[in-house]
């Protein structure tokens, strides 16, 4: 799905408006009852209900309006309240002629704001994606107030005073929503962190936007879900062979950190490669071919930690990091493979402590070969870059990074951003809180090599694939070991299971 900014979304209504010959409130018409239908699917009738929807003078004002129309229709006890403004949209006007008479509609008040109950429902259709500047004033106070009452709310398309693209300053007033409900397309601002508080749990319905001028837009930000995947994993051919699927080379594991390649060559193997081969320190030996029979084990000479770099001649591709730790003839290792991976055609995914020596050798970072594939958690991509002022920045000196160095790059987070070399990113949308847990990083790791192997995936369709199966599998694992229960082994167990859902 794409990520649509404030501007172009305002031009997928007009260019819908237009193709359709409607108005533009029969547009709001059908937000508004889309919404509606969606809150009374929460809302039982047999309970009284006290709902409460605050309106802003623009058009989420208007949908307020509406909305607070089916509702009332429905047989739900509705009361309005109503931000005074100098200038109201006309969509808001034409709403607020057609809310009934007996709607109970009143104007807020600076200091003398409604009582809210706990119990209550609140609607908040104060501003959406048309917020130019923080909000202050009354706006503000009414925000503060909701936000004290405890009561549930709702917001309609964004919580008022959150702005769309950008972050807003940190102490101005947003309203915390228990829900946001959008339109047709996820928004960039729900998907980030530091939002997770105002947004609370979101979801899209659909409104028949206009999907040839939705195609025809280019965009900065993608959303991946199972149908964004369609055909880009194609069913194993009947005449393939081990070639097809790729000779992976995994570099992993130091003493005391085997179990990371462990982990990692499991993955790789339940990911579908062809072969495994996994270069470990001898300390490794016994442990790997014994809890990874498939795999081959081709031992460095050092016992505790890899200080050679093997021929790379029978790889397709290549991991490096989990467990692998620091030492300076690892880091040479890692040196050697970067200089050598272009030559060698190999696909480079990295890793863990392998991002650590980037990190602290930064002129490595020339030399990686084009469609290198790294995969930090946010701690480790700033210690490749630099700190970042706030999420929004993170992901900026994301899209740099991945333009400078002509680089995938994997920003693990609760959505698991994919940068690429061409600039769009990628936002994953499964995985679960459960996967935070040791060895789960080195699972993706594996995963990601065996996709990076496949012969037949490209290394945009290969790392989106991997990352999606992975927060999948994770969620198959989930539903039977419960989010605390879930440990690294749990996903692997259920990599097969996920990629099978994705064949197409
Ligand atoms: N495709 C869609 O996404 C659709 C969107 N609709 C709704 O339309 C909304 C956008 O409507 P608008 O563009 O009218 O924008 P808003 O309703 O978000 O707000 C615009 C109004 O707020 C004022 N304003 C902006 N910042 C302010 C501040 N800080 N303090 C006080 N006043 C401020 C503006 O002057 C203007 O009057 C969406 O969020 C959505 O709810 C639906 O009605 C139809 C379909
Ligand atoms: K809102």
């Amino acid at each position: 799905m794409k990520i649509l900014s404030a501007d172009q979304t305002r031009a997928a209504d007009q260019a819908t408006i237009k193709a359709e010959g409607i108005r533009s409130d029969e547009l709001m018409e059908r937000a508004a009852s889309a919404f509606s239908d969606w809150l009374m699917d929460r809302l039982s009738l047999l309970t009284p209900h006290e709902v409460h929807i605050f309106c802003g003078p623009g058009n989420n004002g208007g949908d307020g309006l509406a909305v607070a129309r089916h509702l009332h229709l429905a047989g739900y006890a509705v009361q309005v309240w109503l931000l005074p403004a100098d200038k109201y949209s006309p969509d808001f006007t034409v709403n607020r002629q057609r809310l009934p008479t007996e709607v109970l509609c009143t104007h807020l008040k600076p200091k003398k704001l409604p009582s809210v109950s706990p119990k209550a429902t609140v609607v908040d259709a104060l501003f959406g994606t048309g917020l130019s500047r923080p909000l202050a004033g009354l706006a503000a106070e009414v925000v503060e107030h909701l936000n004290d009452s405890k009561a549930t709310i709702y917001a309609i398309d964004l919580p008022s005073g959150l702005f769309t693209d950008a972050p807003q300053p940190s102490e101005s007033a947003v309203v915390q929503a228990q829900y946001t409900v959008g339109f047709e397309l996820p928004k960039l601002a729900y998907l980030l962190p530091q939002n997770a508080r105002f947004v609370g749990e979101w979801e899209v319905l659909p409104i028949g936007l206009n999907t040839e001028f939705i195609h025809n837009t280019d965009v900065d930000n993608h959303f991946v879900n199972t149908a964004f995947l369609t055909g880009r994993y194609p069913k194993r051919p009947k005449f393939a062979h081990k070639g097809t699927f790729g000779h992976a080379l995994l570099l992993a594991g130091s003493y005391g950190k085997v179990g990371a390649a462990v982990l990692a060559a499991r993955a790789c193997l339940h990911g579908g490669v062809g072969l495994l081969t996994v270069r470990t320190p001898a300390v490794g030996y016994t442990i790997l071919q014994t809890a990874v029979p498939e795999a081959m084990a081709l031992t460095d000479p050092a016992t505790d930690f890899v200080t050679e770099l093997p021929d790379l001649k029978p790889y397709a591709a290549a991991g490096i990091g989990p467990g692998l730790g620091q030492e300076e003839s690892t880091a040479n290792v890692l040196c050697q493979l970067l200089r050598k991976a272009a030559e060698a055609s190999l696909a480079l995914v990295i890793d863990a402590d392998a991002l650590n020596i980037l990190g602290t050798h930064r002129e490595l970072l020339d030399d990686l070969p084009p469609n290198a594939l790294l995969t930090p958690h946010p701690k480790e991509f700033e210690r490749l870059t630099e700190p970042a002022h706030d999420d929004y920045h993170r992901l900026e000196l994301l899209r740099d990074f991945c333009a400078r160095h002509r680089c995938y790059c994997v920003l693990k987070g609760a959505y698991t951003a994919l940068g690429t070399p061409e600039g769009p990113l990628y936002f994953n949308s499964t995985g679960n809180p459960g996967m935070g847990t040791g060895g789960s990083g080195d699972v993706l790791t594996g995963l990601l090599l065996a996709l990076r192997a496949d012969q037949r995936l490209s290394p945009l369709d290969a790392a989106l694939l991997g990352i999606f199966a992975h927060g999948r599998a994770g969620d198959l694992a989930a539903q039977q070991t419960g989010e605390a229960g879930l440990i690294a082994g749990d996903i692997v167990r259920f990599i097969g299971p996920a990629l099978a859902e994705l064949v197409s």
